[in-house]
């Protein structure tokens, strides 16, 4: 087999990402009981992308509470994630959460509990400061920048919205907050750092603070197994029994409730925009500690 079909190719669409080089390779667990282990290139950071909508979730959940459900569906869509298809047929609604469209809804519901997108973003930005103990996460301004001046189709999506009324405010200030969470920039470590509230029930497992309830922890779980992987969320939950999400940086965010949070990082991605090698890694993990949760 060639390099190439081994590793998959990283993405293209947002030019930043198409040079990353595609043999890099990272993984970060953090135990609860605040155990690291790491290998590879654990410490270099990459673009989250759509890793970052699990915790803008997160953050939109316990500023509007269930109305956010009005709003968005709960459901895996079996297509991709910018799919527009289903919008007009499910009347703006977007299917989950994690699809572009879903995310825009979240983003633009954050919007309008602040002032300004600058403000959304930096507390979006915070937050990952705060669940990571780590004020060195930035943004990359350059994939934000490359992505508003590319991201035609997530345009299309945000102004479909928006003929819904499903978005509240300007579209291209929704897009802004959008490009701005999906740049921020992580290391393996970072992330798996940030995730750790997830895997110990809404606590930092460190400090006992509670981030987000219990119950809450639960539904973003149960969301990131059935929808976190786009298409290939029933493949992913079929071989390693994780809630996961993953983002077309290459990196995916996999949660073993009350026992880990892993961050992996390999920027070639299969068909659906997933990383090929991360899976293939979490798939070996899972199985041979019985992290499965089923
Ligand atoms: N799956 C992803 O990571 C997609 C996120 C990317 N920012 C986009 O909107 O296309």
């Amino acid at each position: 087999m060639s390099g190439r079909a081994e590793r998959g190719l990283p993405a293209d669409y947002i030019p930043p990402l198409a040079s990353v080089d595609p043999a890099c390779f990272g993984i970060a667990v953090a135990l609860v009981d605040n155990r690291v282990f790491t290998a590879g290139n654990a410490e270099q950071a990459f673009s989250i992308q759509s890793i970052s909508k699990l915790f803008t979730l997160t953050l939109a959940l316990g500023m509007l509470g269930d109305s956010l459900w009005r709003r968005v569906g709960r459901e895996p869509s079996g297509d991709a994630f910018n799919s527009i298809v289903l919008l007009e047929y499910e009347r703006g609604i977007p299917r989950n959460p994690f699809l572009n469209a879903g995310s825009l809804v979240v983003a633009d519901a954050l919007l309008s509990s602040a002032r300004a997108p600058r403000e959304t973003i930096g507390e979006i930005l915070r937050f990952l400061r705060f669940v990571a103990e780590d004020d060195g996460i930035a943004i990359d301004p350059v994939v934000a920048q490359a992505e508003k001046a590319t991201g035609y189709r997530n345009a299309a999506l945000a102004n479909y919205l928006s003929s819904f009324g499903n978005l509240t405010n300007h579209p291209e200030h929704v897009l802004g907050v959008y490009v701005h969470h999906c740049a921020i920039a992580m290391s393996c470590r970072q992330l798996a750092m940030a995730g750790r509230f997830l895997a110990a029930r809404g606590r930092n497992p460190a400090t006992g603070h509670s981030v987000v309830s219990e119950e809450r922890t639960r539904r973003v779980n149960a969301l990131m197994m059935t929808c976190g992987h786009y298409d290939g969320s029933g493949d992913f939950a079929f071989r390693t029994g994780l809630p996961s999400k993953s983002g077309v940086g290459g990196g995916i965010l996999a949660i073993v409730p009350a026992v880990a949070s892993i961050a992996v990082w390999s920027p070639g991605l299969n068909a659906q925009g997933n990383s090929l090698l991360g899976i293939e890694a979490l798939d070996i993990l899972s199985r041979r500690m019985c992290w499965s949760v089923f």
